[in-house]
């Protein structure tokens, strides 16, 4: 790059980061926020209810649900939402081993001594479900969050889903809102259900491995229209 103009190949590094980091995390969250929330019937009902109240103040003369869409603007106002997106992240975290450090310098680790140059892995999934940091660790309860400050800024070292730190996610306030902003609106216009007759019990939870921590089976839902 000189001064003023990137080359071609830096602009296309800059694309590939932004869709190879964009894409799969938000729309694998979401996957996994819906596959929670059909186990969760009641979790489902109470997010509900709070967008309709929500949005109930923003449509005076507006005729169908269809006119007013959620946005940013309204998320603030929706903490249960925010709560079930934190939890979701915390069980579901894209990134379960965040990406590698290296130590600049030699330190200590608890009982372990670094030396320089170590490569060093955080398992952000595995402190997320940490009994030391977590009551009841494995259960889906947004209520956890309800009266707690942990945030996603990383400065709370036992909830890490963007990361921390210098290299932590630069795209964290895009995709919060993709993902507030699309599951209000999937559960404002639509009620969810299980097809073939089988039961939230039957929705297989396990992940596929790798790198991110995408769905083994992807999830199968059926949408019904609701009228507000
Ligand atoms: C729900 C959505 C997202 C989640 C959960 C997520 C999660 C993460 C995590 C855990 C890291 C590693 C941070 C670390 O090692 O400390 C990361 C890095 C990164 N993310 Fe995201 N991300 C999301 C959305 C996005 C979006 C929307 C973009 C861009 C438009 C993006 C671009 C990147 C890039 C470029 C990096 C590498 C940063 C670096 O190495 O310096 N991410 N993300």
């Amino acid at each position: 790059m000189d001064e003023e103009h990137l080359t071609t190949t830096e602009i296309k590094g800059m694309i590939l980061d932004l869709f190879g980091g964009g894409v799969h995390t938000s729309s694998a969250t979401l996957e996994w926020a819906m596959a929670e929330l059909l186990r969760h019937p009641e979790c489902m009902r109470r997010l509900q209810t709070e967008v309709d109240t929500v949005m109930s103040q923003h449509c005076n003369g507006v005729n169908s649900v269809d006119d007013v869409l959620v946005d940013d603007d309204h998320i603030q106002q929706m903490p249960y939402l925010q709560s079930i997106v934190k939890e979701v992240m915390r069980l579901h975290p894209i990134l379960p081993l965040i990406f590698p450090r290296v130590a600049s310098t030699s330190f200590n680790l608890g009982k372990y001594q670094l030396p320089a140059g170590t490569n060093v892995l955080v398992n952000a999934w595995a402190i997320a479900r940490d009994p030391r940091y977590w009551d009841r660790p494995t259960e889906f309860w947004p209520e956890r969050f309800s009266k707690s400050d942990i945030d996603f800024s990383g400065q709370h070292y036992q909830y890490l889903p963007f990361g921390a730190g210098r290299r932590m996610c630069p795209g964290i306030r895009l995709g919060l809102s993709v993902v507030h902003v699309t599951l209000a609106n999937l559960v404002r216009h639509f009620d969810w259900g299980i097809p073939d007759g089988k039961s939230a019990k039957d929705i297989d939870m396990s992940c596929k491995g790798g790198i991110g921590n995408s769905r083994a089976v992807p999830l199968l839902a059926i949408p019904k229209r609701r009228i507000c």
